[in-house]
């Protein structure tokens, strides 16, 4: 028997949770949150099979730590867990999106000769909690694990073994060498995002109705301006360096960009749009990290009582597994659009076919 503890059972720890009990069958799994409702959720569905009481109380008995929440209190808690008195044997790892904070918070437990092994599996999504989590989110993703200077290399084949249900592709790197790649292609892009969003509502704040005109270009772009405050917050405040760097390379980007067009000058803005064409192209969807981890549905839900039950109740009675249900507001003259999402692309199509299949109209495949 492996007992495992996560703490964090909300997106990325759920989603862990289900990965790790897909793999190793006699796992037993304690969760950890600060959201109760979560947790009942967890432990209902059989994602884990006990609620713990605190991770001070809980950690005495684990085989593995698995800290899923903000980076903060990944922070916080290894401080905690260097404290205690753990198994032996006992494999620390996180989930978390910065590793230098992360492993010097680990340093007192690493002094100690505890297995730490700092980690980030490169796939997520702006859902957040334990709702949407998907034992498949991370398949063929980028899982990067950061292990302690001394630590073995015995120790992280363990924990790669135990994570194999992942399907995930994992890569050893240094903390500060992570920290640079995420601020570049992970961080800067969210922080992209929500500017988008926040200053287009700022230009539109006497129309209210405008951004309802947003068509694929801004939805494309600002889909992760959703994304979860706190475990932004937490990360922008752990990789502060790095995004500065990144930032000042941006303004003057966006500054040379300005200035070729102040100055009529095709050729510079041709050869800038062309360079980005080209690299933008050459990224194949499948070898590119993960593969999306969520599919959505679309459908016109007309303007009477028992609609929305009609979709649902023929999802339900194929037993297809819904992510996510909600209704869109984007076309306040139209119906309402009914917005399901699935976990796999063949429950989606599954699902498409049935609605229509039903004269229920589907809009449009993200
Ligand atoms: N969402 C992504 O795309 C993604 C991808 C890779 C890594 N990560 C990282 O993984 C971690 C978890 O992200 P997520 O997307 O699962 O977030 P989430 O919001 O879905 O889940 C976080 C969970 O932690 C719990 N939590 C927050 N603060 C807590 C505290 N002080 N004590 C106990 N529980 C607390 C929340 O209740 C929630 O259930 C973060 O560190 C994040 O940076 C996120
Ligand atoms: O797909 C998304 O929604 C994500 O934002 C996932 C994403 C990313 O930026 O790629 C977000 C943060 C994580 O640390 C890793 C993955």
């Amino acid at each position: 028997m492996t007992t495992v503890i996560i703490e964090g059972l909300g997106l990325i720890g759920g989603s862990l949770a289900l990965a790790l009990k897909q793999e190793v069958a006699d796992t037993y799994l304690i969760g950890l949150d600060q959201n109760l409702s979560s947790l009942r959720f967890a432990k209902q569905a059989g994602i884990i099979d006990e609620i713990g009481t605190g991770l001070a109380a809980v950690a005495p008995q684990a085989d593995v730590i698995i800290l899923a929440t903000p980076v903060e209190k990944i922070a916080a808690s290894l401080r905690l867990l260097a404290t205690l008195t753990l198994k032996p044997n006992v494999i620390i790892t996180d989930t978390g999106s910065t590793k230098q904070v992360v492993m010097a918070a680990a340093a007192p437990l690493l002094t100690q000769g505890v297995t730490v092994i700092g980690g980030h599996p490169m796939a997520g999504s702006h859902k957040s909690g334990v709702h949407a989590a998907n034992a498949d989110l991370f398949r063929s993703a980028y899982y990067f694990l950061v292990p302690g200077q001394q630590t073995a290399p015995l120790q992280v084949a363990r924990l790669q073994r135990l994570l194999a249900g992942t399907n995930a592709k994992f890569l050893q790197v240094e903390p500060t060498e992570h920290d640079h790649i995420v601020g570049m292609l992970s961080h800067v892009p969210h922080m992209l995002a929500a500017t988008l969003v926040n200053e287009t509502t700022q230009q539109f704040k006497d129309s209210p109705t405008a951004l309802r005109l947003a068509a694929g270009g801004f939805r494309d772009m600002t889909r992760i301006a959703s994304s979860d405050p706190q475990m932004w917050a937490d990360i922008l405040l752990t990789n502060t360096a790095p995004i500065q760097q990144i930032l000042h390379r941006y303004i003057g980007d966006l500054t040379d960009l300005e200035q070729a067009m102040t100055a009529r000058d095709q050729t510079a803005l041709l050869d800038f749009f062309n360079q980005a064409k080209v690299t933008r192209d050459a990224i194949n969807p499948q070898k590119a990290g993960a593969i999306p981890g969520f599919f959505d549905v679309f459908v016109d839900i007309p303007d009477r009582t028992g609609a929305i039950a009609e979709v649902t109740t023929i999802l339900a009675q194929a037993e297809i597994q819904l992510v996510n249900i909600q209704v869109l507001e984007t076309r306040e003259e139209l119906n309402g659009i009914l917005q399901i999402t699935f976990a796999s692309e063949a429950a989606q199509q599954q699902a498409q076919q049935l609605l229509a299949a039903q004269q229920i109209n589907i809009l449009r495949r993200a």
